[in-house]
């Protein structure tokens, strides 16, 4: 198969060329994994690692897109990543805020159909991927071949909507998604973080976060359990080598959708953060409350233990407003965690696996969430099961994606670890080791380089 054009040197001068772009748009959110590739003349100088002559240096970027607002969060990233003018920030900002304010204001039907709804949503929700596309089109001199029936207008995609919006791409945008199978660019993904990047997956018991050291030869078999609008549970033999062994579709949408519901939130991060100065005791029913107090020690369920979800709002004559919105989102961000954590052990049990990794985005790296699920999995495995989460968790797809280009046309990609989290040599075996807290959810980036085979 041919290289792709985009990976040829173009001796641009412009700092920023981003040569590849990956997509994973599921159910909630769109994540992108795009590489760009060092200009050479400016060193990074946290990059302690060697340059390689036959590779091609730079970073991976991870970006994801809130449906909502997704526009004016991207603005604001791309005006630093891309060196834009302040015009032409202002001028795209502008634009921005005008579609978002339509996009709010359009609650009615008759007004959307003034403004073809499809061309306007799809403008709306894939204007960073378009322009990213352009980026790259401009940046690596990626066009249109002369043969039309060789359209390399193209971008890996993974995820429902690679399907979903194939046809919308293609027309509106002009792009062709190239799907890849998404349980195949989930493992892909897990496998290369688990793998290349250091201090990628940690434990949280407790409220301690302890990273763990993995080692290649022992990573199979695991238990991938993918949190995101729905939840699938992957067992993973090796490289490519896996098969989806269940799934539950009380997952992060339900979280979201419920929690919006009953809250009247309008972000998860809202909710999120509710969750957070909540008290799940006021809506739940607890062991204590049905025993009087008292622990259930003969079948190991302590008076503090949750019997029943949402179970004393049955009890009272309360109505939801009568409940806080904080201990709302508590109950249930405790619920659909503590399940997730419990069928994963089960399905953990069924294949005799003691590693279970979880990615997607529903974890967010948020405490309580990552607490509860390794009390689940703790608890009924009696301690025989580890849970294991992901600094990079939502971007599995994206990344499976991404590295398909590899397997069809270039060798390896090779992360630099000491950039992506900057440890000094006396720290960097440390599992203990904290890298600096920071939202890894939001855009970050890594140093790689890109081997062409
Ligand atoms: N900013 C956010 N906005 C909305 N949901 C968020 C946000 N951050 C985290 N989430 C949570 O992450 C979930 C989506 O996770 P993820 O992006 O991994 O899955 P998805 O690809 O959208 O879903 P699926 O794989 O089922 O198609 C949401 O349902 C929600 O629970
Ligand atoms: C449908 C997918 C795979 C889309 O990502 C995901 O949302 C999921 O795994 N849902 C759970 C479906 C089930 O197994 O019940």
């Amino acid at each position: 198969m041919d290289r792709p054009r985009e990976i040829e040197a173009d001796g641009n001068s412009n700092p920023i060329q981003i040569s590849r772009l990956a997509l994973d748009i599921g159910g909630s959110l769109i994540k992108l994994v795009y590489f760009s590739r060092d200009s050479g003349d400016h060193e990074d100088p946290l990059n302690d690692s060697v340059r390689i002559s036959n590779g091609v240096n730079g970073r991976l970027h991870f970006a994801k897109c809130y449906q909502q607002y997704g526009v004016v969060f991207f603005i604001a990233n791309f005006r630093a990543e891309f060196d834009l003018s302040s015009t032409d920030s202002f001028i795209l900002g502008l634009a921005c805020a005008y579609f978002v304010m339509l996009r709010t204001l359009a609650g009615q039907a008759s007004f959307l159909e003034l403004l073809h709804v499809d061309n306007f949503l799809i403008y709306v929700i894939f204007w960073p991927v378009l322009f990213l596309a352009y980026k790259m089109k401009v940046n690596s001199g990626f066009q249109h071949q002369e043969n039309p029936t060789n359209d390399r207008s193209f971008i890996k995609a993974t995820g429902g909507g690679a399907y979903k919006f194939s046809d919308l791409f293609k027309e509106k945008l002009g792009i062709s998604l190239e799907k890849e199978d998404e349980m195949d660019c989930l493992v892909t993904g897990a496998n290369f973080l688990l793998k290349a990047v250091n201090h990628e997956a940690f434990t949280y018991l407790n409220g301690q976060k302890e990273f763990v050291q993995i080692d290649h030869n022992d990573l199979y078999p695991y238990l991938l359990v993918n949190i995101g609008s729905g939840v699938s549970m992957i067992k993973v033999d090796g490289d490519g080598k896996f098969e989806r062994v269940s799934g539950t579709s009380v997952g992060g949408g339900t979280f979201w959708g419920l929690g919006k519901l009953l809250t009247k939130c309008q972000s998860f991060d809202e909710l999120l953060e509710l969750s957070q100065r909540g008290n799940n005791r006021v809506i739940d029913m607890l062991v204590g409350d049905i025993y009087g107090g008292m622990d259930y020690s003969k079948i190991g369920l302590s008076s503090t233990a949750i019997a029943s979800s949402f179970g004393r709002a049955i009890s009272n004559s309360n109505e939801l407003h009568d409940y806080k919105p904080e201990d709302v989102s508590r109950s249930l961000l405790r619920m659909i965690s503590n399940n997730i954590g419990q069928i994963s052990y089960l399905n953990a049990l069924r294949f005799g696996l003691k590693r279970i990794f979880f990615g997607g985005f529903f974890t967010r790296g948020h405490s309580y969430t990552m607490d509860t699920i390794s009390v689940a999995v703790h608890f009924w495995s009696k301690g025989e099961a580890k849970a294991m989460f992901l600094r990079h968790e939502g971007f599995l797809g994206a990344l499976g994606a991404f590295m398909s280009y590899e397997r069809h046309s270039l060798g390896d990609l090779m992360v630099n670890q000491s950039v992506q989290i900057p440890v000094d040599a006396s720290s960097s075996t440390d599992t203990n080791y904290n890298p600096p807290e920071r939202d890894l959810n939001e855009t970050e980036s890594m140093q790689c380089s890109v081997y062409q085979a």
